[in-house]
């Protein structure tokens, strides 16, 4: 089914790869202040005076109320938006109309989902028809798509069979292990599939045959599951999911990671294409790859949330935007947020001005140990940071439900210093998830910014709305 086209597309993209290839992975990022940072914020926190402790404990008390209500209201909100045709969560079938297994309905119940959202009504029908179709997607950020894609893996595996029969490929470790625990939440009814990971650290002895029906894991490692360690019989694959599927096909070396692996695989493989940004270029080429493609797209004005609102600040350098960071956070309650910073330098900087401003702050740099990453993430994920100042390393998937700021402290350029809408689009998507309000508030420091700014704004013909954050009472009226 898929193999020879796919060959015969990469090949002729090579010349056009050059292109397409736009930087996703230039998150040539890292800090070394990430421990220190905390450990500031931390030691302040734990000053010796019980009276301020006491203070502590209220305002953490106060914080966690104003988060619970704002969770609240946005439940009446997603009922709200699931009624609404325009709203991307909108659905006019049941879980049940899904025909979805009872185990499964049982894991979805389970993780508070009421309702399946447009991409999960639309997606599934042509994932779990017979026979198998190819899909390619296209769905806004946080709007449900690993749910999709999961509930399709659970549903074509066949449990009295152990060997590896879907392979999901993601491209980061920390990306592989959310959609893990999304599998293992998703079917927590259905212990008799079984899930592993693929990624960088999980070492198996040599000669294993793997019986866990799912695999997920980074492209690597997939890699040499399949060929070089032969854990896996790739010729047993029934569905082959990429998600963050652009990236996968447009960053060289997980494209080549992917395509060895996808040649390895029967004809009759499905493959699933799921992601929210597709650039022209990279949409053409994955038409071509995968023969016969359900394709569910999205247009250019339909591509950004209603939901995330979208601001920027003028400002004349990095201390400037530092000082509207300051007025923000002294202007409005914000649960959780994400800081990008361009450079892993001015991440750094800026983690350290936030800390010594007392915030509880995290760093997240592309240079530190994977494993160190997700460990970074996973505390963010349990508020014990406030603030995660990272740099385009985190811009893709990440789902952290409370994060309601996103802050672009410098606006995404790709490495000829145009601007990078893709990143931009994923960036703000890690606030406003699942019909969430969100804000993204965008620092303009130079006449190019702001000409990046306007690019942006042209392409997702989409206005950014200008903020005074010398005017609290402006900012007051904004807040989510
Ligand atoms: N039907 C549903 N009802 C309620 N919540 C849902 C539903 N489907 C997904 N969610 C929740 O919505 C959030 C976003 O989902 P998910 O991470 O799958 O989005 P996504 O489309 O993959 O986003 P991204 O493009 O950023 O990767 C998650 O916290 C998930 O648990």
């Amino acid at each position: 089914m898929a193999t020879d086209s796919w060959a015969q597309a990469v090949d002729e993209q090579e010349a056009a790869a050059e292109s397409v290839n736009r930087n996703l992975r230039n998150t040539s990022t890292a800090a070394n202040a990430t421990d220190s940072s905390s450990a500031a914020a931390k030691s302040e926190a734990e000053g010796d005076n019980k009276a301020a402790d006491d203070d502590d404990k209220a305002a953490q008390s106060l914080l966690n109320k104003l988060i619970r209500n704002n969770l609240v209201n946005n439940t009446n909100q997603v009922e709200v938006l699931q009624k609404d045709p325009n709203s991307p969560l909108y659905s006019v079938k049941s879980f049940e109309e899904l025909r979805l297994k009872p185990q499964l309905l049982q894991g979805v119940y389970g993780m508070g989902f009421n309702r399946p959202s447009k991409i999960q009504e639309t997606a599934l029908p042509m994932m779990l028809a017979e026979p198998p179709q190819n899909l390619i997607a296209q769905s806004q950020s946080g709007t449900g798509k690993t749910a999709a894609f999961v509930l399709a893996m659970l549903s074509h595996v066949d449990p009295n069979n152990r060997y590896p029969q879907c392979l999901c490929v993601s491209p980061t470790y920390e990306l592989a292990l959310q959609t893990g625990k999304v599998i293992e939440q998703m079917g927590k009814h259905y212990p008799e599939v079984k899930l592993v990971y693929a990624i960088r650290g999980n070492k198996l002895q040599r000669g294993v045959k793997l019986q866990e029906q799912i695999v997920i894991g980074t492209p690597g490692t997939m890699l040499d599951w399949c060929s070089k360690f032969k854990f896996i019989d790739p010729k047993k694959i029934k569905v082959f999911v990429l998600d963050e599927a652009d990236v996968m096909i447009a960053t060289q070396g997980h494209q080549d990671q992917s395509i060895r692996i996808q040649r390895m695989l029967p004809k009759n493989c499905q493959m699933l294409l799921f992601s929210a940004t597709f650039e022209e270029t990279v949409w053409n080429f994955a038409q071509r790859i995968v023969p016969d493609p359900n394709i569910i797209k999205l247009k250019r004005e339909e591509e950004t949330l209603d939901t995330i609102k979208q601001y920027y600040v003028l400002c004349n350098c990095k201390e400037e935007k530092f000082q509207a960071l300051c007025n923000i956070y002294g202007a409005i309650t914000i649960a959780q947020a994400m800081i990008f910073c361009h450079t892993r330098k001015t991440a750094g900087w800026l983690a350290g001005e936030l800390s010594r401003e007392g915030h509880q702050v995290a760093l997240l740099s592309g240079e530190m140990q994977v494993e160190q990453r997700a460990a970074v993430i996973e505390r963010f994920r349990d508020g014990k940071e406030k603030v995660l100042v990272t740099t385009n390393v985190c811009a893709r998937g990440i789902d952290v439900e409370q994060v309601s700021v996103v802050i672009n402290f410098d606006l995404p350029v790709d490495k000829d210093g145009n601007p990078d809408n893709e990143t931009y689009l994923h960036r703000i998507g890690r606030t406003g998830r699942f019909g969430k309000r969100g804000l993204a508030i965008n620092m303009v420091d130079s006449k190019m910014s702001m000409n990046i700014l306007n690019r942006i704004q042209e392409h997702f013909n989409k206005r950014i709305e200008k903020l005074d954050t010398d005017d609290l009472d402006e900012i007051e009226k904004i807040a989510c």
